[in-house]
């Protein structure tokens, strides 16, 4: 048995193909769409930190341009003027230090050859008394200073603004590190910045803080044009230092108001972290932070911006994702939508099948009957039916077409079209669950061919009335006239068995009784003697019967009996009363009467009958045929009478009506007695 409905494989592969594409076009969408936002939102956020790094930057870089260009200004007032006095320089450095907020100590620091350091220390204790060359103790305690080891040319501190914590007399020199961006200046003729480095203060405790210092080459001329010229003219450097917290207080301000964290890096030092605004933490590089480079008295500084948690762009790369999963969660929707829609489409195919097949089935179940169908929309009267229906009355559809209740009433039999109404009207209103009515219908030839239609109501409106109705025309024009023959048989066989009963029981030549029959009667009249009813039996025979047959013939003999049979059965008066030809011319008749009276009065009208035929007998005493009656009349009840004792009693009656002269009645009245039949004439 194959499995009804079942779809072909190429439907289930293209279905399958189809949901695939759905999918990754939809993902792949989602993706790009993801990657393209992302892209976007990181590029935005680069940008946004790329301004917010140029603002961090702005808030030191003009400061610092400015310290710069006020340190360049003074040293080549300081070269023009030539050294200055410790109270020039407090009052000159007052007045920078004043405009400046970045710088926070001026020094000045002469260039002392080592020949003339000594007299450079007596010079200089004239106005700073104790004042001596030193440098900082190296090793483990670190925070001494010693005087300064010997060395071609010492840098020392000889002024400071402010002096508090200075590191007066502290030599530079010391530091080759710290030479090196001072050397730089001199053959550059320009301020030139250090690399940051634990700012000392004499005398000051806590760790130092950091800081660089930016070194302004002075002169003895001003402006010595070429190294050779700047490095024979070198009287000292004007340094001004800057701390690296003030200077990027400012900035990190800027970032902090941004949520950003800014981190800065001396790049000619190993990229050595000199400033955090994050605290101690140690940096580790990030994929957000941004990195700027910034030239701070010619050393390259490199800032890196690091977005916190609530920095403005932090969002940024949330679209990207929602996107993502909007994107995904559509196309999920939608593959999810055509999925069910594909169910669906399945669900019906297998339905439209299995239907297509019952269809099918029907169509041959139909074709198997030869049964027409009808369809009978109540409200328009509309018709409709098949091919066959209209076949069966040897006409085509398209003849009766437009086919409406009509039609069907014009085509059907007036008279079965009564019953067919009804029956309709019948399961209209609820009283038979279907319609069924056999019907005649014009056939085209004109004969007429019997019709069995079925059907039911299968629509209804909201208030229960019927709308449509469906069903078949089967034609039974056979089996109607398979039952018509049926019927004939019948009625046939009926007749034929009532004729063999009644040649069984009658008498041929007369109609009446036969002999046979009489036993059976009798004991009828019996059991009604029982019940109450007298019962007479009377028995008659034709006189000189021989003579007449023998002057007129047998056959005219016949005819006397015949007539004489006739006139007896016609005085009959009720259904219980018979006649009964009991041999050759003798009949009797067993008759009820409520009396013995009543019982002759009837013999008598029987005889004066016979007598008014007026048969002629030419050897008869009245010269017309006569008979001869023996009456016997039995009281009711007569609980021991047989049919031989009714017999032989009206026999001996008759006998006695002969003996005694024919043309008679003799008459045996019986009354009920003790045990026996009491015998009595009347
Ligand atoms: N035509 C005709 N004659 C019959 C039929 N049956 C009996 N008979 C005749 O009836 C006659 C009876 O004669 P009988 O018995 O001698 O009596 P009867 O001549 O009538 O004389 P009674 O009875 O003494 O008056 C016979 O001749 C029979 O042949 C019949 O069916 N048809």
């Amino acid at each position: 048995m194959t499995r009804r409905g079942r779809r072909p494989l190429w439907s289930v592969v293209m279905d399958a193909v189809l949901l695939a594409t759905l999918l990754a076009v939809g993902l792949a969408g989602s993706v790009t769409a993801y990657r393209s936002l992302a892209s976007r939102a990181a590029s935005q956020q680069r940008e946004l930190l790329n301004a917010m790094g140029q603002s961090v930057v702005g808030a030191f870089d003009l400061q610092l341009v400015r310290a710069i260009e006020a340190l360049q200004v003074s040293a080549q007032m300081l070269s023009a003027q030539g050294p200055p006095s410790r109270e020039q320089f407090q009052r000159h450095g007052a007045a920078l230090l004043g405009e400046s907020s970045t710088l926070t100590l001026l020094e000045w620091q002469p260039v002392v050859p080592q020949a003339q350091l000594a007299e450079f220390e007596r010079r200089a204790a004239r106005e700073l008394p104790g004042y001596r060359v030193v440098e900082p103790q190296a090793g483990p305690a670190g925070d001494g200073f010693i005087p300064a080891q010997r060395r071609e040319t010492h840098v020392p501190v000889l002024h400071s603004w402010p002096e508090t914590g200075a590191a007066l007399g502290v030599d530079m020199a010391f530091d080759p590190r710290r030479m090196r961006s001072k050397w730089l200046a001199r053959d550059a003729g320009s301020p030139v910045a250090s690399e940051t480095f634990g700012l000392i203060r004499r005398g000051q405790t806590g760790p130092a803080a950091s800081g660089f210092a930016v070194s302004a080459p002075v002169y003895r001329t001003v402006r010595p044009m070429g190294v050779e010229a700047r490095r024979a003219a070198l009287t000292g450097f004007l340094a001004g230092v800057i701390e690296v917290p003030e200077l990027m207080r400012e900035a990190a301000l800027r970032a902090d108001a941004n949520e950003l964290d800014l981190f800065v890096f001396d790049q000619d030092e190993q990229h050595r972290l000199i400033y955090s605004s994050a605290g101690s933490e140690p940096f580790r590089a990030d994929a957000h932070d941004t990195t700027l480079s910034v030239d701070v008295g010619g050393r390259p500084w490199q800032l890196v911006l690091r977005p916190r948690a609530g920095f403005v762009g932090a969002g940024a790369d949330e679209l990207p994702l929602a996107a993502l999963a909007a994107g995904v969660a559509a196309t999920l929707l939608v593959a999810l939508a055509v999925a069910r829609s594909l169910a669906i489409r399945r669900r019906l195919e297998r339905t439209e099948a299995v239907l297509a097949e019952d269809r099918k089935h029907l169509t041959n179940v139909l074709d198997g009957t030869g049964a027409g169908t009808w369809d009978w929309h109540c409200d328009s009267g509309r018709l409709i039916i098949n091919e066959r229906w209209a076949e069966m009355l040897g006409r085509s559809r398209e003849e009766l077409e437009p086919a409406t209740g009509a039609t069907w009433q014009r085509l059907c039999h007036a008279v079965d079209l009564v019953d067919a109404n009804a029956a309709l009207q019948r399961h209209l209103q609820g009283e038979a669950d279907r319609f069924s009515a056999e019907f005649r219908m014009r056939h085209a030839d004109g004969h007429w061919v019997w019709v069995q239609s079925t059907g039911r109501i299968f629509e209804r409106d909201a208030d229960g009335r019927a709308l449509r109705l469906a069903g078949t025309h089967m034609d039974i024009s056979r089996r109607k006239a398979d039952q018509q023959r049926l019927q004939d048989d019948a009625r046939a066989l009926e007749a034929a068995n009532r004729q063999l009963r009644d040649l069984a029981i009658l008498d041929a030549l007369t109609g009446a009784f036969n002999r046979r029959h009489f036993s059976d009667v009798c004991l009828a009249a019996l059991a009604g003697a029982q019940r109450g009813q007298s019962v007479a039996l009377c028995m008659l025979d034709i006189d000189h019967f021989k003579a007449y047959n023998d002057h007129h013939g047998h056959q005219a003999g016949d005819a006397v009996l015949q007539a004489v049979a006739q006139t007896l059965k016609g005085r009959l008066k009720r259904s219980t009363d018979a006649l009964f030809r009991l041999g050759g011319e003798e009949f009797g008749v067993i008759f009820s009467a409520a009396s013995a009276q009543a019982a002759q009065d009837f013999v008598g009208q029987l005889r004066t009958a016979l007598q008014a035929l007026a048969l002629p007998h030419p050897h008869s005493a009245a010269g017309i045929v006569t008979a001869s009656f023996g009456l016997a009349w039995w009281a009711a009840p007569t609980p021991k009478l047989t049919p031989e004792a009714m017999y032989g009693l009206a026999d001996e009656a008759l006998y006695e009506a002969k003996r005694s002269g024919r043309d008679r009645i003799a008459t045996r009245c019986f009354e009920a007695g003790e045990g026996e039949v009491a015998r009595s004439s009347c």
